[in-house]
């Protein structure tokens, strides 16, 4: 595990390798079978889009989420998504009650730069980032002036926690990147106030 303290604030634990190469080739086919992935319609500046990529979202009951505009009611725990969770909460010493799924098809894929900084997440939330199939460049840069920009590929069954105040200082993202295979990223999230 490697430790990365972040210039402007927060900090980054890496964890690569984190599964085990058969876990991570089982739950990339369990996962696609189980999780009802969909493309998703998100308002930007008054115009609907599709994103580029697909999503779920699955937590504990109640556990209700806004994310880009959109207000997503949690699927339920699956087999997968459950054990999944136990091992990402031992690694990372807390508990989650909500994970986002996201599935990139191939290197044309990708995510913006954002911050996870809902207020429902609370004000340093510790979020842990499970990445399975093919390596991504996933990028982290300072919000404002100054501090570093970091560049992790991440995939093979990875994992990297974000913690302290990174998401107030900085912003991260999944460009496009030709070529790329699928890859599946899975976010696991503390949302407050639902009761979980
Ligand atoms: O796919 C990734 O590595 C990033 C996903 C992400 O930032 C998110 O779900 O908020
Ligand atoms: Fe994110």
């Amino acid at each position: 595990m490697t430790r990365i303290e972040l210039q402007r604030g927060g900090f980054l634990l890496f964890h690569d390798p984190f599964l085990t190469r058969s876990e991570a080739d089982a739950s990339f086919p369990a996962l696609l079978a189980e999780v009802p992935f969909q493309q998703q319609t998100i308002r930007l500046f008054g115009k609907s889009i599709l994103q580029p990529r697909l999503s779920a979202w699955h937590g504990d009951a109640g556990a209700s989420y806004t994310y880009s505009g959109l207000s997503l009611t949690p699927n339920p725990w699956t087999p997968a998504l459950s054990a999944l969770r136990a091992r990402v909460e031992a690694a990372a010493g807390c508990t989650f009650n909500s994970v986002l799924v996201n599935h990139y098809r191939d290197g044309d894929d990708s995510m913006g730069k954002h911050a996870d900084d809902e207020p429902e997440l609370g004000e340093n939330p510790v979020i842990a980032s499970l990445s399975l199939g093919a390596r991504r460049r996933f990028v982290l840069e300072p919000k404002h002036k100054g501090g570093e920009k970091v560049t992790l590929e991440l995939g093979e069954g990875n994992l990297l926690v974000m913690a302290g105040t990174t998401q107030h200082h900085y912003r991260h993202g999944v460009p496009k990147q030709a070529g790329r295979g699928a890859r599946m990223n899975l976010t696991f999230r503390r949302i407050l106030g639902s009761g979980g």
